[in-house]
């Protein structure tokens, strides 16, 4: 694990969360992206070397809608950069965490992504994040 990449926070409504980090923060998201796969439209932010990316949920099957309902708004996941996820993911299931996906999937931002379940990660949901080449 090399940093973290980012920290995800579920949010009901994209654009009045933007409003309100962008105040927080005192600088404006430098992008905002759909990832249909993940039933998401992701809003970044960068703070010094890390981000934040806020997700609102595009579907009712979205990982972030069933997060919504069940805990409200606030922080997801943390993601972690990493050099080659594949490695990675072999190295975590032969400690013992249990992988969510089998082969790395697309993620927004250029990276390749993977995630492990929070009930092995101590009630974290940790994403594993891979620049795309
Ligand atoms: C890829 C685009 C973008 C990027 O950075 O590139 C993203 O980050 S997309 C982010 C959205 N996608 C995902 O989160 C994919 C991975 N997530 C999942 O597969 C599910 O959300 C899962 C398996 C974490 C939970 O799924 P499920 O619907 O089965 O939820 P349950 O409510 O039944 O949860 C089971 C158990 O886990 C606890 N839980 C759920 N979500 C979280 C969370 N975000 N952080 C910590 N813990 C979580 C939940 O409380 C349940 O625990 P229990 O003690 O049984 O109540
Ligand atoms: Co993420």
């Amino acid at each position: 694990m090399d940093k973290i990449e980012h920290i995800g926070i579920a949010v009901r409504d994209l654009e009045k969360s933007n409003d309100l980090y962008a105040k927080l923060l005192g600088k404006s998201h430098y992008k905002m992206e759909e990832v249909l796969s993940e039933g998401v439209r992701t809003s970044f932010f960068e703070v010094g070397p890390n981000k934040i990316e806020l997700l609102e949920a595009t579907s009712v099957e979205s990982p972030i809608a069933g997060f919504l309902d069940k805990k409200g708004e606030g922080i997801h996941h943390i993601a972690f950069a990493v050099d080659d996820i594949v490695a990675e993911m072999k190295r975590l299931e032969s400690e013992g965490f249990k992988l969510l996906n089998k082969e790395p999937k697309l993620g927004a931002d250029n990276k390749l992504v993977a995630f492990v379940h929070p009930k092995t990660a101590g009630g974290v949901l940790v994403e594993l994040c891979q620049e795309r080449k």
